[in-house]
This record gives structure tokens, C-alpha cells and sequence, in this order.
């Protein structure tokens, strides 16, 4: 079956935040801030949704469970559904999970706050690395508990986790979990078994418990292979895997998440105060993704991994003074462009204000991200190519 992932579809009026929420998110200072573009008009790069329609074959099951016209209190029940998310875990990282850890969330950030309210005592504090998605920090912010960073080691663009510091920071007793992205955004790494295993090591052996934020894991370059951090540490209760359709299907609006809890003092803690219900055309297109997805999904990685290349040639021969990698996951491209913008304080801003492109950079992923834009490249190449000429205009 063929995909037509050059479909531009308008997100207009439809409650979308890329379309109507970036003056509150990007810009919220700024009140109703006005650029010399109309909302309509921008490119829009940034928040983390893809300008591609859900499968069909999601959209279809959403549409038989619509017909059934009765949408009454649900929470997961089918046993179907745990083989469902079973059989993808298992078939594409090899990796299974007890059914009784599986819980639901309406999305791993909700989650995230829950999670840290359960694991960490107020004088407790939350260890990152970065740069990192900025939500990290709101939960431990939200939660009133210090926030710990390890920054990353930026090797031309490939980034590792500075061993070291994590280190001495997870020694401090106070540090009581990890809230750690794999695959990593806005880097884009896969961090190998090895890594995996130096960093998981390093939390065992003082204490720290691991929320693993996976919702990148199946939106990798066509060839990787994503190994989740659980896998490397089967006999651990103190690792919390956090998985989604929402980024892999585009289904982040429908509000469903799947939170892996294997230690059963904080399971219990979640069943005693999480919200148990969940929306059922959510439930039917989580099940259908895991059973019906598999085949478009392998055709919107060749697409994205075709918009990388473009990007890439596009920087070589256009921007030869940024700095760019192609990430072994993600559809977010991190660049360096510094050397064009060496004094610019808000990188959105500029580019929203000279540009007519939404995106997010420089100080929006916590810290160890100055002079770096991320570039959300989920969208028909056309727009992408649009997307890259402003830019460049705008900086060159
Ligand atoms: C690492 C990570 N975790 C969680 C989420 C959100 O999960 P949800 O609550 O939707 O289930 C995102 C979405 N990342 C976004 C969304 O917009 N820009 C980003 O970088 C993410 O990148």
C-alpha cells in the first residue's frame, strides 16, 4: 500500500496548538504578540506533531467505535490490548513487560507529575541531562522539589551523557530519581546497550530510580534499532518505562499513554490516586496502532529519513557555517546555528519576526542549548523546503 505523505492537510480551526497555541507557549511574555505574517501564513516547525494524517486503518477503527454510539466511563479491559502492545514491544525491541505493571495515562507528561509527587519527598530533588524537552523540568518544578542537571557532552553534534557528573550528582543522597529520554530529545540519540547499562548502573548503585521517557522509541532512522532501558536491567523493580502511539501516529490529541510501574510500592501509590477511566475511541486507536500501524509506520520513516537528507544537502550547500547531524531518532532536526546568530537573545522570536517559521530553540530545552534551533520536519517536503528557504533569507 502507498502513503501520500505530500498531503497538505489545514489544521485551521481545528483547536490545534501548532496552528493557534504558539503565542502562549513560544511567546507567552508577549501577550497577543503580532507578526508580520498571519497565523496562516507561518511554517510552522515547532511543537511536536506531525503535519501527516493518523493511518487510515487507526481512523477506521476510531470510526467503527464512534458507530457504536455509546461512550460511557472506560478504562482498558480487553485482554487484546495487552497483547496488542505486547506483540509490538516484543516484535520490535524485544522486550516484554508483566500485563499487571501495564497502567494508562492520558499522556506521559501528566504522568511525569504524578510520578514525581509519588517518588520523590519534597527536600528530594530530580535529576535531568541536557538539553532536554522542558516538560523535565516543569514536573519537577510543579512538584516543588529541586531539579538536578548533568549536562551532555557535545561532540561536534553526537552528544554522550558525562558519566562523571552523573556520578557525583546521583551520589548526593537527595537525588531520588531520573527522569531520563530514550530516545533523546532534542539530540536525537539512541543510546546503545552500553550507555544504557553505565547510566542504569550508575542510578542502581545510589538509589535513584529511572522514569524512561520512550515516546520517541519507534520514530528512529530506517536500519536503528532503539533498545529500551528496562530490557538491559530485567531484574530491577526501579525502572518505569514510559511508551505512546501519541508521537508515532499522531494521535498526541487523543490522550493516551501507556506507564510501564513494575515497583509495586509506587503501582500501588498510582492506583490509589490516579484518575482509573480513559476515553475508548483513545483505547480503540492505541489497540489499532499496535496491530494495523506497523506497515505505514515503515513508510513515514523512509519519508522522514528522505526529509533528513534534504536537510542535510540543504545545509551543506546553504549553510555551511551550522552545524547538523543527522539523529539516529526523532523527527527533529537539533542544528547549531550559532555562527550565523552569535548575539540573538530568542531564536523563535527572530525567526517567527524575520522569518515567518515557528520553532523552538535556544534557552526553551533548560540549559546546554544556546545558539541551537530544533526544527520539527513531520511535514510534506514541500513545506519543509519553504521552511529552510526563510531561514536561510532570514540569517544569510
Ligand atoms: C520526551 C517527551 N516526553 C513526553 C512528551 C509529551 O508526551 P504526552 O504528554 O503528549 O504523552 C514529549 C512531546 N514532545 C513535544 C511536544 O511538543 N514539543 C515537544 O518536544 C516528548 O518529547
Amino acid at each position: 500500500m502507498t502513503y501520500d505523505f505530500d498531503k497538505i492537510t489545514d489544521r485551521q480551526n481545528t483547536n490545534c496548538m501548532s496552528t493557534d497555541g504558539y503565542r502562549e507557549y513560544m511567546f507567552p511574555s508577549f501577550g497577543d504578540i503580532q507578526f508580520p505574517y498571519a497565523d496562516s501564513q507561518f511554517i510552522r516547525m515547532w511543537i511536536a506533531d506531525m503535519e501527516f494524517q493518523t493511518p487510515e486503518a487507526i481512523r477506521n477503527a476510531i470510526k467503527d467505535r464512534l458507530d457504536h454510539g455509546i461512550f460511557g466511563y472506560s478504562k482498558v479491559f480487553d485482554p487484546d490490548y495487552y497483547r496488542a502492545m505486547l506483540n509490538w514491544t516484543e516484535s520490535r525491541y524485544g522486550w516484554s513487560f508483566d500485563k499487571t505493571h501495564l497502567l494508562t495515562s492520558p499522556g506521559i507528561i501528566p504522568a511525569l507529575y504524578e510520578l514525581v509527587e509519588y517518588i520523590c519527598a519534597p527536600d528530594e530533588k530530580v535529576m535531568i541531562v541536557t538539553p532536554s524537552y522542558a516538560f523535565f523540568k516543569h514536573a519537577a518544578d510543579y512538584n516543588h522539589v529541586e531539579l538536578v542537571i548533568s549536562e551532555l557532552i557535545n561532540n561536534d553534534g553526537y552528544y554522550t551523557m558525562d558519566y562523571d557528573d552523573l556520578r557525583t550528582k546521583a551520589a548526593d543522597p537527595k537525588v531520588k530519581l531520573c527522569i531520563f529520554c530514550n530516545p533523546h530529545n532534542p539530540t536525537g540519540r539512541i543510546w546503545t546497550e552500553s550507555e544504557l547499562k553505565t547510566f542504569g548502573d550508575i542510578c542502581l548503585e545510589n538509589d535513584v530510580m529511572m522514569i524512561s521517557d520512550e515516546i520517541h522509541c519507534d520514530l528512529i532512522r530506517t536500519g536503528t534499532q532503539h533498545t529500551p532501558l528496562a530490557k538491559v536491567f530485567p531484574d530491577t523493580d526501579q525502572i518505569i518505562t514510559c511508551m505512546s502511539p501519541s508521537k508515532t501516529f499522531n494521535m498526541a490529541g487523543l490522550m493516551f499513554s501507556n506507564i510501564i510501574i513494575p515497583n509495586q510500592t509506587i503501582r500501588e501509590k498510582w492506583l490509589a490516586r490516579h484518575y482509573p477511566f480513559d476515553n475508548p475511541l483513545s483505547i480503540t486507536a492505541t489497540q489499532a496502532a499496535y496491530t494495523e500501524g506497523a506497515e505505514w509506520l515503515t513508510a513515514l520513516k523512509a519519508y522522514l529519513d528522505a526529509n533528513f537528507d534534504f536537510v542535510d544537502n540543504f545545509i551543506k550547500t546553504e549553510l555551511p557555517k551550522a552545524s547538523f547531524r543527522i539523529p539516529e531518532a526523532t523527527y527533529l532536526a537539533w542544528i547549531d546555528i550559532s555562527a550565523y546568530l552569535p548575539d540573538e537573545e530568542n531564536l523563535p522570536l527572530f525567526f517567527a519576526k524575520n522569518a515567518g517559521v515557528l520553532l523552538e530553540g535556544g534557552d526553551m530545552f533548560v540549559s546546554n542549548s544556546n545558539g541551537h534551533i530544533r526544527l520539527n520536519l513531520a511535514c510534506p517536503r514541500a513545506i519543509l523546503a519553504e521552511g529552510l528557504e526563510r531561514i536561510k533569507k532570514a540569517m544569510v
